[in-house]
């Protein structure tokens, strides 16, 4: 669990983050949303200890991050994983070597004890057949699920990760949407994601934070906020004519989420 509270941050003399108190929860994903300049890169960015907050306090697990030694913020670092927008991962490097790449930074473990944990992780997002190939020879979704492997082989509490659907095709979305819930509640991770896509607000927002203007608007769940009574939320989440229609018809029939009236793709189909 992370812990925000009246987070500020400011560049110069423009305030960007405008005092944000916040829970982010563990075993549930958290997803940071809203327009385009809301603040919501700042944010992560100030959850990760890259940009130094100009006030407020960032809790993990209790653990303040501006109160914490050289050394807790080391190992705060070996409980993070993170994914970011592009998949970065390191061209020259296999599968196998960019997944095993945390390993040899932040662990002691023996050569065995990380091919073990990358064989693991390779079978956890079905990239079995691709462990030899390089990022140039495999798809976008593909890459995606390397980041996402990479990301948990160290076992993270913590799992950011920003934008990681942008780029990729509706279905091929909804495959990583589906990997990164499963992964959540199976290492009870605390995973905060920054996302634009209302397919995975509707579908995976166990926890919503709406930033606007660098404050946070409204929080709540996939559940409730078909009710919210936003405007600004609403216009966000429903501003195409399809969501529009969806949200008259959640309205009419009394339905609530997605979840209803969706029927997922078969499991088996892992390849995109
Ligand atoms: N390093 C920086 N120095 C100065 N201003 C910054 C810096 N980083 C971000 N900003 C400003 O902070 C505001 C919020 O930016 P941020 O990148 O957090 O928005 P965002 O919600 O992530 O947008 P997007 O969805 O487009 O990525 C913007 O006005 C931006 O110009």
């Amino acid at each position: 669990m992370i812990e925000v509270k009246d987070l500020k941050k400011s560049f110069d003399t423009v305030e960007v983050l405008k005092g944000i108190s916040t829970t982010l929860e563990s075993g549930k994903v958290n997803l940071i949303i809203g327009q385009s300049g809301s603040g919501k890169t700042v944010f992560l960015k100030s959850l990760l200890n890259v940009y130094q907050p100009t006030s407020g306090e960032i809790l993990f697990d209790g653990r303040d991050i501006n109160k914490m030694s050289r050394d807790e913020k080391q190992l705060l670092r070996s409980e993070i994983g993170t994914v970011f927008q592009g998949s970065a991962l390191f061209d020259s490097m296999t599968v196998e070597e960019n997944i095993t790449f945390p390993l040899d930074m932040f662990t002691n473990l023996t050569f065995r004890e990380k091919k073990r944990r990358v064989f693991d992780v390779i079978g956890r997002v079905h990239l079995e057949k691709a462990n030899r190939k390089f990022p140039s020879e495999i798809s976008g979704g593909m890459q995606k699920r390397v980041a996402i492997a990479r990301a948990i082989v160290n076992n993270p509490k913590y799992l950011f990760c920003d934008e990681p659907n942008s780029g990729l095709d509706p279905y091929t979305s909804n495959i990583i949407d589906d990997l990164l819930l499963e992964i959540t509640k199976e290492y009870n991770t605390t995973t905060i994601i920054n996302s634009h896509d209302m397919n995975s607000v509707m579908t995976i927002g166990e926890k919503i934070v709406y930033l606007r203007l660098g404050i946070k608007e409204w929080e709540g769940n996939k559940d409730i906020l078909i009710n919210a009574g936003n405007k600004n939320l609403i216009d966000f989440v429903y501003s195409s004519e399809l969501f529009k229609e969806l949200r008259e018809y959640f309205l009419e029939t009394n339905k609530t989420s997605i979840d209803n009236i969706i029927t997922k793709p078969p499991s088996n189909e892992k390849n995109s």
